[in-house]
């Protein structure tokens, strides 16, 4: 049921963009001489000045969007209410085809019902798992606004993922989202192991577990948990504090015995297949010679050659130590890898990681505040400013920060969430993380699409809020260009996301092979959505995790004024844009800044 759309619209003789006069010098056309920083606030600006050129043939294109798409873009739409997500069907038209856009229908619907100004900024991630991996369910993520599809090495066979991967791309291939995958790596941190097929078990004040590194058949004995690493029960000691998943549960140390190790529980709760452990001395994390282990492990390889092969669009690395794995493992790929461009993300949540901060997110293409797993590494109040940093430290690197765990923990077994995780999931969108991330409550929650309704309102809220408001920030960013070129992209970048602020345009414009445009106007927070365009499907998908970007792709030429009255048909023909919108266009082919109504 592929809903193909082929929208050929003749650029044959083109249409002229009116490049409007909005102050002298009065063409706003900077190509070539960077006059930086551009600094023109016009008063009276509000109002578009009228288009000088009004022909336009796209508009009574016979070849206008066919019914069934625009039906399910409204039906999605319908079901989504008026903020909705993005996601969405549309063209499934071969790359080749050079008079096409392709765009997520959600997002179309959106944009025609609600304009430029109600699209989301914050990007949202989903790990995927038992209640979320069937065609249809993750079809209503998609259509629920979800961005980037998590699966979790740590949990299920490469089988099952690849599955789920298949699925994910044949609804990309079939209805037009542009849904990214990330593969998440178990890293060889100390966890349990599964728990003889329960799915949890409850461990009481006071009880006896045997925590051992024997290899065990299934059904384990009673009360006795296998753990993965095989030193540990020589560095364990008696006396020690023994933290599942840092601090749901807890015991504590009391006689070893060859490879087991006796616990008593201090603090009952709930054991969860594979949770992580962590033991503690007088209040202090032990790091022994499992401070050692490598970050990559054995089975991590495997699973990252699992990865490559299956062409997926991003790897997040766990328990990063140090730059240097993520720089090896970016080499590896290069190696395997020729013709993909596998993103890496560097997974922060352990001390280590906070102590190297800076040259691992230098190293890597993201970062991700695990903090899951970090709250179990440093004490749970240093947690949010924590985060708070490594937000702010990846924006001025210009790499895509997501925020993870626990944001609607209560979600897994409630419909609604508790009014602190709401505040904790405000508090991200208005530090301007990239993305928002959903573990347990899309992997095996009771309510995965309600979590991800919850993402998707408070995300628009907080951004209407914040803008509403005027909150430009004052965040400094830093240079970050490494040559000549890449520093005017850089200008270019900065001055266009400034004027769009000031000149109040209703979307930036990039038209950027690499991405890496798009991602530099993303740096700058602009009050206005980002239209990006590329030609590759699988930057299309890279960009999708970044703040503010509205992935197009679209084929297009050296020639920007070709390249713009070919987008402004297809846009206005499909109902996007409008004659008069105001428009803020740079390339990376150019390096020009234009401002323009659309005719
Ligand atoms: N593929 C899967 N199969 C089965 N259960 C899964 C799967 N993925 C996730 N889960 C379940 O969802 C829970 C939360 O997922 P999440 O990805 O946050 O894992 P985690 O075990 O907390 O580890 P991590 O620190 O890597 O996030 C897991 O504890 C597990 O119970
Ligand atoms: C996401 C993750 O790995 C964590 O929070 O620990
Ligand atoms: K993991
Ligand atoms: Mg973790």
């Amino acid at each position: 049921m592929s809903q193909s759309l082929n929208l050929s619209i003749s650029t044959s003789s083109p249409t002229s963009p009116n490049f409007a006069s909005l102050s002298r010098p009065s063409t706003s056309f900077l190509t070539g001489s960077f006059r930086f920083p551009v600094k023109f606030r016009p008063s009276g600006l509000r109002t578009p000045a009228p288009p000088e050129l009004l022909i336009t043939k796209a508009s009574s294109d016979p070849e206008a969007p066919s019914a069934s798409a625009s039906a399910s873009a409204s039906a999605a739409a319908a079901t989504l209410g008026s903020d909705n997500g993005v996601g969405g069907v549309l063209s499934a038209v071969p790359p080749a085809d050079t008079g096409s856009i392709e765009v997520d229908a959600v997002t179309e619907a959106e944009l025609k019902e609600n304009g430029f100004r109600s699209t989301r900024r914050t990007k949202l991630i989903c790990t995927i798992g038992p209640a979320t991996c069937g065609s249809e369910q993750l079809e209503a993520l998609a259509v629920g606004g979800m961005n980037v599809a998590r699966i979790n090495m740590c949990h299920g066979t490469r089988e099952w993922h690849r599955r789920v991967i298949e699925r994910v791309r044949r609804l990309n291939e079939e209805k037009g989202y542009a849904v990214a995958i990330m593969m998440d790596t178990e890293g060889s941190e100390i966890h349990m192991g599964e728990l003889g097929g329960a799915s949890s078990e409850k461990a009481e004040d006071g009880e006896v577990w045997i925590f051992s590194v024997r290899a065990f058949e299934s059904p384990l004995p009673e009360r006795t948990i296998h753990v993965n690493y095989d030193g540990f029960a020589e560095d364990v000691k008696v006396g020690d504090d023994l933290l599942v998943d840092g601090g749901m549960v807890r015991f504590e140390v009391i006689e070893k015995i060859g490879p087991d190790v006796k616990c008593r529980c201090t603090d009952p709760g709930l054991l969860l297949p594979r949770a992580n452990l962590t033991f503690w001395r007088h209040g202090s994390l032990v790091r022994e010679r499992n401070a050692m282990l490598p970050t990559i492990s054995s089975k991590d390889w495997l699973d990252i050659d699992f990865g490559i092969a299956e062409g997926v669009d991003f790897i997040a690395i766990s328990f990063v130590k140090s730059a240097e794995v993520i720089t090896h493992l970016r080499s590896y790929i290069k190696a395997r890898a020729r013709d993909s461009d596998i993103s890496v993300i560097a997974k922060i949540e352990s001390v280590d990681s906070l102590r190297n901060l800076e040259e691992i997110i230098l190293a890597s293409d993201g970062a991700m505040v695990a903090r899951g797993d970090l709250g179990a590494q440093i004490p749970l109040e240093q947690v949010p400013s924590e985060q708070q940093k490594i937000v702010q430290l990846c924006r001025q690197l210009n790499k895509p920060v997501i925020v993870a765990s626990q944001l609607l923990e209560s979600m897994i077994e409630y419909p609604t969430p508790t009014r602190a995780e709401v505040a904790d999931v405000s508090e991200a969108v208005r530090q301007r993380a990239d993305a928002l991330m959903l573990s347990g409550e899309s992997a095996m929650g009771q309510y995965p699409e309600k979590a991800l309704t919850v993402l998707r309102n408070v995300s628009l809220r907080i951004e209407r809020w914040w803008r509403e408001e005027k909150h430009h920030e004052v965040m400094e960013l830093p240079d970050i260009a490494s040559s000549f070129a890449d520093s005017i992209s850089e200008e270019i970048c900065n001055s266009a996301a400034k004027m769009a602020n000031n000149l109040e345009v209703d979307a930036l414009f990039v038209y950027t092979k690499d991405g890496h445009m798009a991602s530099l106007l993303s740096r700058c927070r602009p009050d206005c959505p980002i239209f990006a365009f590329t030609t590759t499907t699988s930057v299309r998908r890279r960009l999708n995790l970044q703040w503010g970007l509205i992935p197009f792709r679209l084929s297009f030429s050296d020639d920007m004024e070709s390249n713009l009255n070919k987008t402004f048909s297809l846009l206005k023909a499909r109902g996007m844009i409008k004659s008069g919108d105001l428009v803020i266009a740079v390339s990376d082919m150019l390096q020009s800044i234009q401002v323009m109504n659309v005719p």
